[in-house]
């Protein structure tokens, strides 16, 4: 039988001016040397919330006023089970001190320092980042129609400056046109002149467009899911590419965690009018597909803005929709 896994609470700690604190793990402790968010082991008798106090009263003097969990994510060390737990805490009283000798500090942390972050953290990390810097919408567009790509593109372009930014925007033309003859470049550079996060999600299996600034994120669809290599996923990241993918079930999760994707959409979680022939896998299965990732999971599939709480009682992130945005 698994070994239990160990809770691990974390205090993401947000100022007002968007700096997060963080420490250099000490010698001699397991991962030294890395950054790291402040916490640690919750102890049996102690519920998730009190544990995290205890440990940033510990660990950097303060006292917890306001937290809110964000992201919850199981990972395996070759010698431990964790399940870190990350609150993030935007009040508090006290200055964070270092109370065991460790560095500490409170850097920027926003889509551009991203990459440096997930550099000096350790991989398990990667989640708990990224849920600090994500919006929890997810606008996927509708395919190009009888209008062809022109239209589709001044809709799009229309329409970007009246959703709230920033949101994510995965941008799928959809398989009735050439990927040759979309023009990826401009329409990223649209989405983010309207202060949103693009996504490309083009048609074609294997091929990728080339020379994306690196704040374009690239979606994995079903066919990329499982046929990508880890490699090219991690070429991607390190550029500072974010990696989406479309996870449906138990074995589409795996493997979007195994390639360390940044978020997941799960889907269809309700029936939805765009894919009239799927059925809705309903809440109890999306709940237990968020509790199995590592990374922020957005639920689509017949989900509006409202859903969110109910989302996120779920151990889900944020929420994708096509109809709900456009
Ligand atoms: N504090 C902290 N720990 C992390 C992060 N990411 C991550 O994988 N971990 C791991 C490292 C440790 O195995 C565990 C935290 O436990 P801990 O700090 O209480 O315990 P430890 O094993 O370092 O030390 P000890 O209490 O056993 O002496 O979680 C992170 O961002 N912050």
């Amino acid at each position: 039988m698994d070994r239990p896994r160990t809770d691990i609470v974390l205090g993401l700690l947000r100022e007002p001016n968007g700096r997060v604190w963080a420490e250099i793990r000490p010698d001699g402790k397991h991962l030294a040397g890395l950054r790291a968010f402040p916490g640690g082991k919750r102890r049996d008798d102690e519920t998730l919330r009190q544990a995290l106090a205890r440990e940033l009263d510990e660990e950097i003097g303060i006292r917890v006023r306001r937290a809110r969990r964000v992201i919850t994510l199981n990972w395996d060390y070759p010698d431990r089970r964790l399940r870190l737990i990350g609150f993030e805490v935007t009040d508090w009283v006290g200055v964070p001190r270092s109370g065991e000798g460790q560095a500490l500090a409170a850097e920027p942390l926003d889509r551009d320092a991203r990459a440096d972050w997930l550099a000096a953290m350790p991989p398990a990390n990667r989640g708990l980042v990224n849920a600090l810097v994500l919006p929890r919408c997810l606008a996927i567009t509708p395919p190009v129609r009888a209008d062809g790509l022109t239209g589709w593109q001044a809709r799009l372009e229309s329409r970007l400056h009246s959703l709230p930014a920033p949101m994510l925007v995965n941008l799928r033309p959809g398989p009735a046109v050439g990927q040759a003859s979309v023009p990826w470049p401009a329409l990223a550079r649209a989405v983010l002149a309207a202060g949103h996060w693009p996504v490309v999600n083009p048609p074609a299996d294997r091929s990728w467009p080339e020379g994306l600034d690196p704040r374009v994120g690239l979606h994995l669809n079903h066919a990329r899911l499982m046929s990508m290599s880890a490699g090219q996923v991690r070429d991607w990241q390190a550029r500072g590419h974010l990696v989406t993918a479309a996870v449906h079930d138990q074995a589409t999760l795996e493997r979007a965690v195994e390639l360390a994707a940044d978020l997941v959409t799960v889907s269809p979680v309700r029936a939805t009018a765009t894919h009239p022939g799927a059925r809705g896998m309903g809440w109890a299965a999306f709940a237990e597909l968020a509790e199995a990732a590592a990374m922020p999971v957005y639920a689509l599939g017949g989900v509006v803005v409202g859903d969110l709480p109910r989302i996120w009682r779920r151990g889900g992130f944020g929420v994708a929709s096509i109809s709900a945005f456009w």
